[in-house]
């Protein structure tokens, strides 16, 4: 993410957002995967990749350009800088928000050297004219330099070396079909299953020099919401508990212990998520009930609501999104210790309420 881009998933500094701040980014860096075969997961996408970056170093030419989307802490920033590491070459790094020119994507372009690869991240938030300009470059190798203003201005064609663009989204959605289109390869980053996220807990330890026992690993990535940037969170969370207040060794006592502390419960939900449940449950009966009157009672903005607890809860099917409001399903209820009411939605509806259920407690409110 560019520097002082504001990611909704930033709000609050929370423990199991699946955005990063520049401090974070800095003690990341050490548990990056260097190679393909270092990085955990996402199979497809990982043999997908390998063909083609094995293709384009046999034909010694630089690769299709590569979109990767998915949301926040998945890899994607790791699998641009993989992709340069593989093709040996140097990775230049960009992002949407930083380019508020042509001008400045111009600069950028013509500096580049052959084969290099450029990453631009957050691609979906460029501006219009730097997209514009930036299609004619994918395709063409090619930037028109714009000389003078007005009706006597010229676009003078500077040619490019072939360079590779890696692009990467949260929101591959938002993204203008001719950008789409650009790209010859679209690798789409999924969640990660626990036993994965384990796999990730044990190397990120071994990289950190410090021990974690299996059941402790496994505690962690279950309460990591999918996501290694997560994971790798929690961990130095429950390090630093078990140096502080343990004896250093990080076991499943410790994992505990320093989940609690934090108020990450066992399916990774924090204080947000569960005064949202709450509200839902307590306040509204499970709901239906408007976004805006379900974040005022939690005292945040709906905007916070919708993009920061929202996505797991609706995901993990806590939570289903109906033409009339938000409910609580049955799996809420049970999460927050409570006998859900008769005619409860059950977990796994489909969202926007286009379930076909008969009549429930809800049709009367
Ligand atoms: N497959 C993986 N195996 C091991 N570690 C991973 C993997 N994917 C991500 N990580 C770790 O998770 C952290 C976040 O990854 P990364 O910065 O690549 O995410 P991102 O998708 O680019 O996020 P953002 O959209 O916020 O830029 C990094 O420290 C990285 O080491």
């Amino acid at each position: 993410m560019a520097e002082g881009a504001l990611d909704p998933q930033d709000l609050g500094g929370r423990l199991v957002g699946g955005g990063a701040d520049d401090v974070e980014r800095a003690a990341e860096a050490a548990l990056r995967p260097k190679r393909l075969d270092e990085f955990v997961g996402q199979k497809v996408v990982r043999d997908q990749l390998s063909l083609v970056l094995q293709a384009s170093l046999a034909r010694d030419a630089a690769p299709d350009h590569v979109l990767l989307s998915g949301p926040p802490g998945l890899g994607k920033t790791t699998l641009a800088m993989i992709i340069a590491a593989e093709l040996g070459t140097s990775l230049r790094v960009t992002s949407g928000p930083a380019i508020q020119h042509a001008g400045d994507l111009a600069a950028v372009l013509s500096s580049l050297e052959e084969g290099e690869v450029l990453f631009i991240d957050e691609i979906h938030r460029l501006a219009r004219p730097a997209e514009e300009l930036l299609y004619v470059a994918m395709e063409d190798f090619r930037v028109d330099v714009i000389v003078g203003k007005g009706a006597g201005a010229s676009a003078i064609p500077l040619a490019l070396p072939p360079f590779t663009v890696v692009g990467a989204t949260t929101r591959s959605g938002l993204l203008p079909a001719p950008l789409r289109d650009r790209f010859g390869f679209t690798g789409h980053l999924d969640f990660y299953s626990a036993p994965e996220l384990e796999r990730v807990i044990l190397r990120s330890a071994g990289l950190l020099g410090v021990e974690v026992q299996h059941d402790a690993a496994h505690e962690i990535a279950g309460r990591s919401r999918g996501t290694p940037r997560i994971a790798n969170r929690l961990l130095r969370r429950v390090r630093d508990w078990a140096q502080v207040r343990g004896d250093g060794t990080l076991d499943l006592r410790a994992a505990r212990a320093a989940l609690e502390v934090y108020e990450v419960d066992p399916i990774g939900l924090d204080r947000l998520d569960r005064a949202v449940l709450s509200a839902l449950c307590r306040r509204f009966g499970g709901g239906p009930v408007g976004l805006s009157t379900l974040a005022m009672t939690v005292g945040e903005e709906p905007d916070t609501v919708e993009t920061v607890a929202e996505p797991y809860l609706v995901r993990e099917g806590l939570v289903a999104r109906t033409p009339r409001g938000r409910v609580a399903t049955t799996t809420a209820w049970q999460h927050l210790g409570l006998e859900p009411p008769a005619g409860t939605w059950a977990a796994g509806l489909p969202d926007e309420g286009t379930g076909s259920r008969s009549r429930t407690l809800f049709d009367e409110v």
